[in-house]
């Protein structure tokens, strides 16, 4: 029987957008703790949005934040950090492998170190100068297809859409898929619309 995909919905910032993505086909909901980002929300903020989660997992994403920090998130009720930066594995072996996704910016010549086959997951987002996610842009499905079949337990992500999900899903045939941008109206406000039709699109590739 074929496995269902996983489905991660990420940058959430409000009450309504976590609630309608626990009633949907969301396995994780990731919130941004990277102050940079303009989906970013704050601890504070955070207690409040994991407290209404329920038993979908739930997701801190981070860019290079010291161990002490992640202790913290995790002690706050986090399942899993999302290490979206230039984390090294000894990081992630402190805080525990198997509570972590390592998320990598895709160009040409990535080169995963194996030791990350030992994550929760693997993320694969694009690259691009100047930003470390939510670019809304896609990269060459190829390099993920590549990781796939050596074995890594992939979650594609980086631009994807209801539009492109299902191509998405049938070629590189990934653990799980993750979005961010194409389910909004705004940054850090989604539509719930856009999420149902990335549902669908997912549960009918
Ligand atoms: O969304 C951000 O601003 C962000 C900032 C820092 C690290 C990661 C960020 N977003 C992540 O990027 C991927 C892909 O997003 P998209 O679907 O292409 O918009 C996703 O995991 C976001 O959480």
């Amino acid at each position: 029987m074929e496995r269902k995909v996983k489905v991660k919905f990420c940058g959430l910032t409000r009450e309504e957008d976590v609630v309608k993505a626990r009633e949907l086909c969301v396995s994780y909901v990731g919130f941004v703790m990277y102050p940079k980002s303009p989906r970013y929300v704050s601890k504070e903020r955070l207690k409040e949005l994991i407290t209404i989660a329920g038993d979908v997992l739930k997701v801190a994403v981070v860019v290079n934040l010291p161990y002490e920090d992640l202790r913290e998130l995790l002690d706050m009720g986090v399942d899993l950090l999302q290490l979206h930066g230039d984390e090294d594995p000894s990081i992630a072996f402190r805080v525990g492998m198997d509570r972590v996704i390592k998320a990598f910016r895709v160009k040409d010549g990535l080169r995963v170190d194996p030791v990350w086959r030992e994550a929760h997951a693997v993320l694969l987002d694009t690259h691009k100068e100047g930003t470390y996610g939510g670019t809304g842009e896609t990269f060459n499905w190829d390099v993920a297809v590549s990781l796939v079949r050596q074995g890594y337990r992939i979650i594609l992500s980086g631009g994807l859409t209801p539009q492109n999900v299902g191509e998405a899903i049938k070629k590189v045939k990934p653990y799980g898929v993750d979005v961010s941008s194409g389910i909004e109206l705004s940054p850090g406000v989604k539509d719930h619309k856009k999420m149902e039709e990335f549902c669908h699109a997912v549960e009918n590739p």
